[in-house]
């Protein structure tokens, strides 16, 4: 085997000759890297404490592969092909596991022994407001301090204080509905439901969460302050890579200084936009009742600062929206591409319901086939594609059967837990019958797309009663047809923090009947002021 002298020596000789003083050093800079590159490589592979979990070996040594693939848009899908070959648990980094059983969606996100959960690690480090020093419902990764922020915030998500809030929710749907996609939908062309459901869910979460409509919908243009917002976060594969290699990442912030700068002032200016807008609505003396009222109720303005409202305001306009939509659109994508389905719910809704009206959040809950099919939705979809990652503490603990080390950055992937043929039959088949008893070999606590545990979702009883009762009044009020029916939902959707999809366009025609000329019977009250 080479000695280290005569490796020495071998690197050393072209450049003696060029007479070189810093010969020495450089050469000795150049072995003591090989070296220590090596041995990290060995040690990852062979002597690291993860190195008994299956996975390709190149990601078992280095980042790369994983910043690969979180940056080529097809993250998710990769990490289901990994779980297919590799089984339950895959070493998908040097120090990181992707799960995807449903078991392990309890132990990494649930309560465990005296009550102790995993926390939340750097990667939710640097969102909105960090720079001004504050975390938020989303990024506080102290349970402690969660748990104080969670319990404020709570009371806006109540059963009791939504329902006093869907007048203005049912607002924004009705004008999606019967404003959008009854004129738009007309057109030979169709129109892209995917973008409006997000203008829908951008409109409703602003109005709630700031007082204000961002008017996307009636503007039929995203606000700036939601291309900011969007645009941030679909470079986190980006920064996520700079964390992973700090000397490249380095290296290139310094020659992107310019953009990051840009970045930077462009957050800074929408943070002031969202301290503005719930400064006004807290100055506004108000009977209204929206996700602000209970919040300024409770809290006690000495210990939560308006700032940090506005900080827990603003990510709860991105955590509300573009999940809703993308449940929306994948379950309409899915019903216009089967028939059978989308017959029988037609049928539920509208023998159901005689009027427009009749629909709301109360009463489409009775209805089965409606939840199960956007259960399916969200199964085939999850909204939020990213395994959530979070730390296993010292001491190590199990986690789906196996012993994982304490330190090591865990996650159960949504999406490959919910296509995997190990949890579900014909996984890629859209079967809203599995939700209804007649679940053959599926194990359907593999799909939690609201996560489980003290962080799940905060927002799930209202994420309901957008998705049923805007499904619901479509439904009811139309028959859509798709445009484009080549476009395939997994094949051309790509994962960029959230979902990209392909155009939705779809006609949209009223259904004979149910119209203000043929009988009347659509609604009592707004209609007539909309269209
Ligand atoms: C279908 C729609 C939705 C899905 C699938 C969804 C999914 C999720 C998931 C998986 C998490 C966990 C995130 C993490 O661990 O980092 C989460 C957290 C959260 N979601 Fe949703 N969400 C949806 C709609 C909403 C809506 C409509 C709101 C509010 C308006 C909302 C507000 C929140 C908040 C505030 C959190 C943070 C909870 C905490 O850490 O305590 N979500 N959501």
């Amino acid at each position: 085997m080479a000695s280290f002298s005569t490796v020495y020596e071998a690197i050393k000789a072209p450049l003696v000759l060029t007479g070189n003083p810093w010969t020495t050093p450089v050469v000795a800079l150049v072995i003591l890297t090989c070296a220590y590159s090596v041995s990290r490589i060995v040690y990852n592979l062979f002597f690291h404490p993860l190195a008994k979990f299956p996975g390709p070996k190149f990601a078992a040594f280095s980042n790369a592969p994983f910043s690969y693939w979180f940056n080529s848009g097809r993250q998710p899908y990769k990490i289901l092909d990994l779980h297919r070959k590799y089984g339950p648990v895959v070493r998908v980094a040097p120090n990181e596991l992707s799960f995807n059983s449903a078991q392990s969606w309890q132990d990494i996100y649930n309560y465990r022994e005296d009550n102790k959960v995993f926390m939340k690690g750097s990667f939710y480090e640097g969102g909105s407001f960090a720079t001004r020093g504050y975390t938020s419902i989303v990024t506080e990764p102290n349970p402690k301090k969660h748990h104080e922020m969670r319990r404020l915030l709570s009371h806006s998500f109540s059963q009791q204080s939504l329902s006093e809030q869907e007048s203005l929710i049912a607002k924004t749907i009705d004008k999606l509905v019967l404003d959008v996609v009854g004129t738009r939908g007309k057109q030979q062309s169709g129109f892209d439901i995917s973008r409006s459901f997000a203008m829908m869910t951008f409109d409703i979460i602003g109005d709630l969460s700031f007082g204000e409509t961002f008017g996307c919908i009636e503007n039929d243009k995203f606000h700036p302050w939601i291309e900011i917002i969007l645009g941030a976060l679909t470079q986190l594969a980006v920064f996520d890579t700079f964390k992973r290699f700090p000397i490249a990442g380095g290296v290139v912030a310094l020659l992107l200084f310019g953009k990051i700068k840009k970045l930077l002032a462009e957050t800074w200016q929408n943070e002031e936009m969202a301290i503005d807008s719930v400064n006004r609505r807290i100055a506004r003396k108000t009977t209204r009742k929206d996700l602000m009222t209970r919040v300024l109720e409770k809290r006690n303005p000495a210990e939560v600062s308006d700032t940090q409202l506005a900080a827990h305001a603003a990510d709860i306009v991105l955590a509300g929206s573009d999940t809703s939509s993308t449940a929306l659109a994948t379950t309409t994508y899915y019903l216009l591409q089967n028939s059978k389905t989308m017959s029988r719910l037609q049928h539920e809704i509208r023998s159901t319901f005689h009027a427009y009206d009749e629909i709301c959040d109360k009463s489409t809950v009775p209805l089965p086939y409606l939840k199960a099919v956007i259960l399916e939705g969200l199964r085939l979809v999850p909204p939020l594609p990213l395994g959530l990652p979070r730390n296993v503490w010292k001491g190590g603990a199990a986690i789906g059967g196996h012993f994982v080390p304490g330190g090591t950055i865990v996650s159960t992937n949504p999406l490959a837990a919910t296509l995997d043929p190990a949890n579900f039959t014909d996984p890629m088949a859209f079967k809203p019958e599995r939700w209804m008893g007649q679940a053959n070999g599926d194990n359907l606590e593999a799909a939690q797309p609201f996560s489980v545990g003290p962080r799940s979702c905060l927002g799930k009883t209202l994420a309901w009663m957008e998705m049923r009762t805007t499904l619901a009044k479509i439904i009811w009020m139309y028959d859509l047809e798709l445009v484009d029916s080549s476009i395939d939902w997994h094949r051309d959707s790509e994962m960029r923090t959230l979902w990209h999809f392909p155009k939705l366009m779809v006609r949209a025609t009223k259904r004979a009947g149910k119209d203000d000329q043929n009988g009347g019977d659509i609604i009592a009250g707004h209609y007539g002021e909309l269209v």
